[in-house]
């Protein structure tokens, strides 16, 4: 499988990005961005590792709806069809937080931290999310060019935007795919674009033609990849691919994905450049919802 990379950092090239990107959407939708310091990486992990070692007490006080706070083991089933029981992962995530009377929980809610607990936790996981939403809004304009729309096509699509930052441990359990038993179960992802960090214990695995490829990023990069979203806009041009995480070794694994989502009253159709459209418009909100309900969710604990 071959991987295209993007460099945000300082061998930035805007003609090069463009290409990398349009070649990686084109084919299986996934690639490599390198953006972030070993100490920033570093520090999320050492974060989040503290953070699902507390008690499952103190960690179920946290709790509050699927997009923002505890998640605990079970709660979500990605893959109703293929798994005989849920993925083998708990979850934290820190949601938008955003005043809008006319949007409703899930999408705006209240973040909750174990300050007590974990004093530098909110500051740490705040500051990340937000280096998170800097280069998704970069890659946006790389990807508005890449349609040959101008570079600020997309900014007020996402004002107010409901992405999701969540850090996942998976169990240290080895999966057996024949019998249904996954870390994370083949799905896409239902947003613009994901950003995910992993520890480096391999797991994540990309379907194209049919068959399942290990990805293996270099150390401290992240892996990007279009989701349901984006592919609606390019009107199937650019692929939302589906991927699952298979626990290979044994032993835990921790990663961390941010999840970018345009405003939810946007109205996603096809881009006009993008051929005869094959979808009506639907709004971010709808699609969200509709794949809530696809995918099972035990309530939060
Ligand atoms: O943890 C991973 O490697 C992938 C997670 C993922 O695909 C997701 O949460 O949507
Ligand atoms: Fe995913």
């Amino acid at each position: 499988m071959d991987i295209q990379t993007i460099d945000m950092g300082e061998g930035f090239n805007e003609v090069e990005a463009i290409k990398s990107l349009r070649r990686a959407a084109q084919s299986h939708g996934f690639f490599f961005l390198k953006a972030l310091s070993d100490e920033e990486s570093s520090k999320m992990f050492e974060t989040s590792k503290a953070f699902f070692a507390l008690p499952e007490d103190v960690k179920k006080q946290e709790s509050t709806d699927y997009t923002h706070g505890y998640l605990g083991p079970g709660w979500q089933l990605l893959d109703p069809g293929n798994q005989s029981r849920p993925d083998t992962k708990e979850a934290f995530c820190v949601g938008p937080e955003l005043e809008d009377q006319t949007i409703q929980p899930p999408f705006y809610n209240k973040n909750t931290f174990p300050d007590t607990h974990m004093p530098e936790m909110r500051q740490v996981v705040t500051r990340y999310k937000e280096r998170m939403f800097e280069l998704s809004k970069r890659l946006n304009r790389i990807i508005a060019l890449s349609f040959g729309l101008s570079e600020d096509y997309f900014d007020h699509t996402f004002e107010k935007s409901p992405a999701i930052l969540r850090m996942l441990h998976y169990a240290a359990e080895k999966s057996d795919v024949e019998q249904g038993v996954l870390a994370a179960g083949a799905h896409t992802d239902w947003g613009m674009i994901t950003l995910l960090l992993t520890d480096g214990q391999p797991g994540l695995q990309v379907e194209e033609n049919g068959q399942w490829f290990d990805v293996i990023e270099p150390k401290g990069t992240l892996i990007c990849n279009v989701g349901d979203m984006l592919q609606r806009w390019s009107n199937d041009t650019y692929k939302s691919s589906r991927h699952r995480v298979v626990n290979k070794t044994g032993l835990d694994r921790y990663s961390i994905v941010f999840f970018f989502h345009p405003n939810p009253k946007t109205v996603v159709s096809p881009l006009p450049n993008c051929g005869k459209p094959m979808y009506p418009g639907i709004t971010c909100e709808e699609h969200l919802l509709s794949r809530f309900k696809a995918t099972k969710q035990a309530p939060p604990v």
